[in-house]
């Protein structure tokens, strides 16, 4: 970096020749995560850093983030998101350009309302066999934490094969059968991120040699073939059980929400029906391109809902007041999507919870067309990590802001905040297209 780049406006920690700030972010996910809320204060609302010869910028301010988000040319992800895509491929969450827009278009679809509604009863199923499992534990010792985190791991893992795949695993149960597939999505997780978090693992050559390549590979072969499995044995069930299908008066050749809808509904097909369906219709996505986002609704939806889940019963443990309001207010409900509207609190929990621990707590864009930020313009190839946890502790927004407080929430506060204060879920043409699928599970369990 022999030419001063516009970056170097901003103030930042110190940096090293060649590798820039490359290692100072070398250490546990926990401490990375310490360094960028440090950097956020000292550095407040605006600060850089180098990813060796790559500028990155860091925006905190909710103005400065929506030109980031809102922007219809600035959705290319960095080169950090392809350490999953041996896993995901060029699937919704991984690709860029115009293949991340015809996938978007073709798969918004089936995030549809509508769509999601029927699966409040297989959520509610599943959140039931939680509780009566932290029932039981309570009988068993009520004097004894109770660690739920795995519990509700298991559960959301549950609800998400059964709605993307239409597949018990019963990974609640204990006579499950599929206790590998479970075993190997928890821990390819953990490998992913400790690959991020060391520079040298970077080059694929490198990677798949190590212990860790390999045991990521493992875990790798697993996921594939229990996906693959899956898309064959529906695909044989569908072929099988046509009646189903034959219900539907005619086979549209659009791709309308509403015949998607209308054949979703009348059927009760998971996420890999509408898929195949798709793919009936005019081959839209191949066998593997349908594993790819398969995969991605399993990678998208697994981990991110049980770290809230988890998180919201952690609130609602050390706020016992709040706690005995929230279930006066869903006490003698049953778990429709109706009563699941009107529950006003839980709502409001369930966002300060979101705010608070925000589970993908940082995303990151390259850009692909100059941005101007103030009266500085940013050259396309500049990174911006976006820290959403960081945007979301801002006082001038929400004060005191490590305090939860649900009523942060209530309609009359939220009266004139920036929209971009607050995106757990991002904001913009690249936001979480599962939010539905990921708040309905919060809600139930
Ligand atoms: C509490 C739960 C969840 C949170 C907080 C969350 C958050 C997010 C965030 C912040 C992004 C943007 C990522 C980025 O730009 O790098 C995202 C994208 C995405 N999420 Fe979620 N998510 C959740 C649950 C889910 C669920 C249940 C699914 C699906 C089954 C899902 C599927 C996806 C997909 C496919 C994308 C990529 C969208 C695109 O690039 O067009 N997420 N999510």
């Amino acid at each position: 970096k022999l030419r001063r780049h516009p970056v170097d406006k901003l103030p930042g920690p110190p940096t090293l020749p060649f590798v820039g700030n490359l290692l100072t972010f070398v250490g546990t996910p926990e401490e990375m995560f310490e360094k960028f809320n440090t950097f956020a204060r000292d550095f407040w609302p605006l600060y850089r850093t180098w990813q060796l010869n790559t500028p990155v910028i860091h925006p905190l301010l909710p103005e400065h983030v929506e030109k980031v988000l809102a922007s219809s040319k600035n959705t290319q992800k960095s080169r950090d998101y392809r350490f999953v895509e041996s896993w995901l491929g060029t699937g919704l969450f991984t690709s860029n350009g115009a293949k991340w827009q015809e996938r978007r278009k073709l798969l918004a679809p089936t995030f549809h309302l509508k769509v999601l509604e029927q699966f409040v009863p297989t959520i509610s199923d599943n959140a039931a066999v939680l509780a009566q499992k932290l029932q039981l534990l309570l009988c068993q010792s009520p004097n004894e934490p109770i660690d739920v985190v795995p519990l509700v791991t298991l559960c959301a893992l549950d609800i998400i094969c059964e709605t993307a795949m239409g597949r018990s695993i019963r990974a609640q149960h204990k006579d499950s059968k599929n206790t590998e597939y479970v075993s190997s999505i928890h821990r390819i997780m953990d490998l992913i991120v400790y690959r991020a978090m060391r520079p040298w693992l970077h080059p694929h050559w490198i990677f798949r040699v190590s212990p860790t390549g390999r045991e990521f590979a493992k875990c790798l072969r697993t996921l594939h073939r229990f996906t693959r499995n899956v898309i064959d044995e529906k695909r044989l069930e569908r072929e099988q059980g046509e009646l189903e299908i034959k219900v539907v008066p005619s086979v549209p050749t659009s791709n309308g929400y509403e015949d998607l809808e209308r054949i979703s509904v009348r059927n009760r097909l998971v996420f890999l029906d509408l898929l195949l369906k798709l793919n009936e219709w005019d081959c839209k996505l191949s066998d593997q391109e349908i594993c790819e986002e398969v995969d991605t609704f399993m990678f998208g939806g697994h981990d991110t809902t049980s770290n809230s889940i988890s998180w919201a019963l952690f609130y609602l443990g050390c706020n016992l007041k709040i706690q005995e309001e929230v279930f006066n207010e869903i006490e003698g409900s049953d778990l429709s999507n109706e009563n699941l509207n009107s529950f006003k609190l839980l709502d409001r929990v369930i966002k300060e919870t979101l705010r608070l621990r925000p589970p993908a707590y940082m995303i990151f864009r390259l850009l692909e067309q100059p941005l101007q930020l103030d009266d500085v313009v940013y050259p396309s190839g500049t990174k911006v990590n976006i820290h959403i946890y960081d945007v979301q502790q801002n006082p001038a927004v929400f004060p005191n802001p490590e305090k939860f407080e649900p009523d942060r929430f209530l309609p009359e506060n939220m009266e004139g905040r920036h929209p971009f204060a607050y995106i757990p879920f991002s904001g913009g043409p690249r936001n979480c297209v599962g939010t539905f699928l990921a708040l309905w599970p919060m809600q139930c369990i």
